[in-house]
């Protein structure tokens, strides 16, 4: 499998007025192109911190991101980002396909381009009703899905989404869960997911990263062998599941004792 993403060397001190705070101390780990690939850590691992390096929006202190072969300076093209905080991240004074269509003419996509673009993600997230609505008329669930539209509508090889599902009810995560699997089956995009919840790293990904404490290095790659086709009721009642799920939260539990690999 082609790499999509690779971060080799990677360590980031965040240096305040004399004070100096070593958030990751040294992170090595690629990204086959298509893979959706789970991060899990304890509070205040740097996980943020690790996707701001990746997409560019941080300095790292030393060590490489490459999207694609090239190394990540400034936000890649061809790379989109999901944010937790939906609410802040879309312009409440345009409507939701304003908001969409926004970045799409950033990248000097043509008009006509632009409306296939966007009718597509709508109608992929479900929300071609809303296209005239603005942000603050719907709920938090389907504000998280016009965030994910304007994601896919930009069409990026590489797809962060940092914790997106943290502020929403449980059926909506359940639902974004799915439309997450079903838009990356559907699309081919590589995915990097951020969670604090342990079960839907294990219900999302192909692999779950797990995060040491800070300084932040990897505990363990988890390789997720559940069968490609999932759903919440069935994947998350197998046996596997729940061994998986153990497994990783085990290593959480080992990361926040303040554990670290061999
Ligand atoms: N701009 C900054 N300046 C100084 N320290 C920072 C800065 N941003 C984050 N940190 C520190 O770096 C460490 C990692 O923070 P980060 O937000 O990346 O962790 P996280 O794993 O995303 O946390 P959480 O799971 O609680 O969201 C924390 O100790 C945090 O206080």
């Amino acid at each position: 499998m082609p790499t999509a993403l690779d971060v080799r060397g990677l360590k980031k001190t965040y240096t305040t007025g004399g004070t100096s705070l070593e958030a990751i101390e040294q992170l090595d780990f690629s990204i086959g192109k298509g893979e959706l690939v789970c991060i899990v850590g304890p509070s205040g691992a740097g996980k943020t911190t690790l996707l701001r390096c990746i997409s560019g929006l941080l300095d790292a202190t030393a060590g490489v991101v490459e999207l694609d072969g090239t190394a990540v300076t400034e936000p890649p093209a061809g790379m989109a980002v999901v944010f937790q905080e939906y609410g802040r991240s879309l312009f409440p004074w345009l409507t939701v396909r304003q908001n969409v269509e926004l970045p799409l003419k950033e990248k000097k996509v043509p008009r006509a381009r632009r409306t296939e673009l966007v009718d597509e993600a709508l109608d992929a997230v479900g929300l071609s009703d809303s296209a005239a609505s603005h942000p603050w008329q719907l709920s938090g669930g389907m504000q998280q899905r016009v965030a994910i539209a304007r994601a896919i509508a930009y069409e990026p090889s590489v797809l962060l989404m940092d914790e997106p599902f943290a502020a929403v009810d449980a059926q909506t995560r359940a639902d974004l869960e799915d439309l997450v699997r079903e838009l990356w089956k559907r699309l081919g995009v590589t995915v990097l997911f951020v969670t604090h919840d342990i079960d839907e790293a294990v219900y999302l990904g192909e692999r779950v990263l797990v995060l040491s404490n800070r300084p932040t290095v990897i505990l363990e790659d988890v390789a997720i062998d559940l069968p490609d086709e999932r759903d919440q009721l069935t994947t998350r009642s197998a046996p596997r599941f729940a061994e998986l799920r153990a497994h990783v939260y085990e290593l959480i539990q080992k990361a926040k004792k303040g554990e670290r690999p061999a």
